[in-house]
């Protein structure tokens, strides 16, 4: 099939490229003119496991296009997927300027039957939107249907071609069976493809993260006692987690959730349940345990050595939201490092991939840049683990030592143990352990 994707960003760039991946011809469409040049010269411009091999490969094949022109991808196109931003605007609710700008263009430049599918994550009532949008700029014959992601970045390559799930909302028969025949190489496995209303898909995807949110939130407000009644999250979470009911994944403390999804798309629910007068209490709680939980860290910092950090110097090691990542959209190091800046501690950073996206969106020159672990440590008054990428996992705590000025270690992942630590003479603080 011939498959247009608008929007190269995390959703966008993956989903064309497992598309070509599996045979169709796709072109990606960005308004971003630097990012395309970029693709266009094999440059991949975020981080993502996988991906560039893949890019690379189906290009070479002459399968996956990139550019800046509509009437380049457009024009022949079974499907066209709108997989642009969807950020909070004021009040919390999704802006749909650049996904109804998407459904404009593409009704510009159709030529036939043409599925437009809603890749992004948009709330209820959306399809119904940008079919009107598209109806108002074309007289061709064309169906919406939603069509939301579940990939998580990091892994998002393998949640594209081995999904869960694929939800699909339509009201077309005909599209369906585009849709059918588009994920029909992702789901022999026997993962379901689920199809349903367009409402209810749209509904999904919101559901789906609200409740993943609601489950951290919950297991850090269980840390949050245990820390005052002297139990263990770590092993409360093991101990609950092999209950099938509950099951093991999305249970660990920390230092909250962070990212471009689970912030916004929480704050969209609550919003869209105002707009239907109705007062979504878990959601809201949700939301806050996870504004405190990013403040924790910071204040165990201050507990130990007191408000006025001037003259305190800090290593913080790791600064993307999750690992495997350089995205660093709503990531809690921005929080803890900016509590200790404004408390007047320096810091000193190190993360394998988000130093650049830290150095040119985030942080700038606020904070000094180590070329590796080892050296962020230097003179420290204590290593700050905020990130959980491997690489932090099992250093040597003795060649730590040294380097520290106070072999003093604050956990926000709760990866070290502290037996072992305190052992080695250490002072270790942890998130509910
Ligand atoms: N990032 C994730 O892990 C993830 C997973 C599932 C769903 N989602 C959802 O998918 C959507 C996209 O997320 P993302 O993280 O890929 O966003 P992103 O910000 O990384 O990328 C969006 C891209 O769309 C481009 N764009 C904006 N308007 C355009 C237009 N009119 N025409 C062409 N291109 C345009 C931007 O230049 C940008 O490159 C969001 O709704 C998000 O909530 C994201
Ligand atoms: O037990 C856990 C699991 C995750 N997190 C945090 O939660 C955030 C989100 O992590 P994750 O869900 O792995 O990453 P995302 O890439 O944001 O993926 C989420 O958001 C995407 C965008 O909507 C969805 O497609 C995915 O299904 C959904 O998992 C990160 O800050 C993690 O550190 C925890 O604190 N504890």
């Amino acid at each position: 099939m011939r498959i247009a994707v608008i929007g190269t960003g995390y959703v966008g760039l993956v989903a064309g490229t497992c598309f070509a991946e599996s045979g169709n011809t796709v072109t990606c469409v960005d308004i971003d003119e630097d990012k395309i040049r970029r693709l266009r010269e094999g440059e991949v411009p975020i981080y993502e496991p996988g991906l560039e091999e893949l890019l690379k490969r189906n290009v070479a094949d002459d399968r996956l296009h990139f550019t800046t022109k509509y009437e380049d991808a457009i024009p022949g196109a079974d499907a066209v997927f709108i997989a642009v931003g969807t950020p909070p605007d004021e009040d919390g609710s999704a802006d749909l300027k650049y996904v109804l700008a998407a459904a404009q263009s593409i009704a510009e430049h159709m030529t036939g039957y043409t599925v437009i599918v809603d890749k992004s994550t948009v709330p209820v009532g959306t399809a119904r939107k940008v079919k009107e949008r598209a109806s108002q700029h074309t007289k061709l014959e064309f169906d919406v249907v939603s069509n939301p992601e579940f990939l998580k970045e990091g892994a998002a390559i393998d949640d594209f071609l081995k999904p869960d799930r694929v939800v699909i909302g339509s009201e077309s028969a005909k599209a369906a069976e585009v849709m059918d025949e588009l994920y029909a190489p992702f789901v022999r496995t026997g993962n379901p493809i689920i199809h349903m209303d367009i409402e209810s898909a749209e509904l999904t995807k919101y559901a789906a993260n609200a409740m993943l949110a609601t489950r951290i939130s919950f297991m850090n407000e269980i840390a949050n006692i245990c820390t005052r009644v002297g139990a263990n999250v770590d092993k409360v979470r093991k101990g609950i987690g092999s209950d099938a009911r509950i099951g093991s994944r999305f249970l660990f403390a920390g230092l909250g959730y962070g990212g471009s999804c689970f912030p916004k798309d929480v704050k969209a629910v609550v919003r869209t349940a105002q707009n239907a007068n109705y007062d979504f209490k878990i959601l809201q709680a949700v939301e806050d345990v996870n504004e405190r939980q990013k403040r924790l860290l910071f204040e165990l910092v201050e507990g130990h050595f007191g408000s006025d950090l001037s003259g305190k110097h800090f290593a913080i090691w790791g600064l993307s939201f999750k690992p495997n990542t350089d995205d660093m959209r709503e990531a809690p190091a921005v929080v803890v490092i900016n509590a200790l800046l404004a408390a007047g501690a320096t810091v000193r950073v190190y993360d394998p991939e988000a130093m650049e996206e830290a150095k040119h969106r985030h942080l700038g020159e606020t904070v000094a840049y180590a070329t590796n672990p080892m050296n962020a440590l230097d003179g420290a008054d204590a290593l700050i683990l905020v990130t959980e990428w491997n690489e932090f996992r099992r250093p040597d705590f003795d060649a730590v030592k040294e380097r520290l000025k106070t072999p003093i270690v604050f956990d926000g992942r709760n990866i070290y143990s502290r037996k072992r630590l305190e052992e080695s003479g250490y002072t270790y603080f942890g998130i509910g352990t």
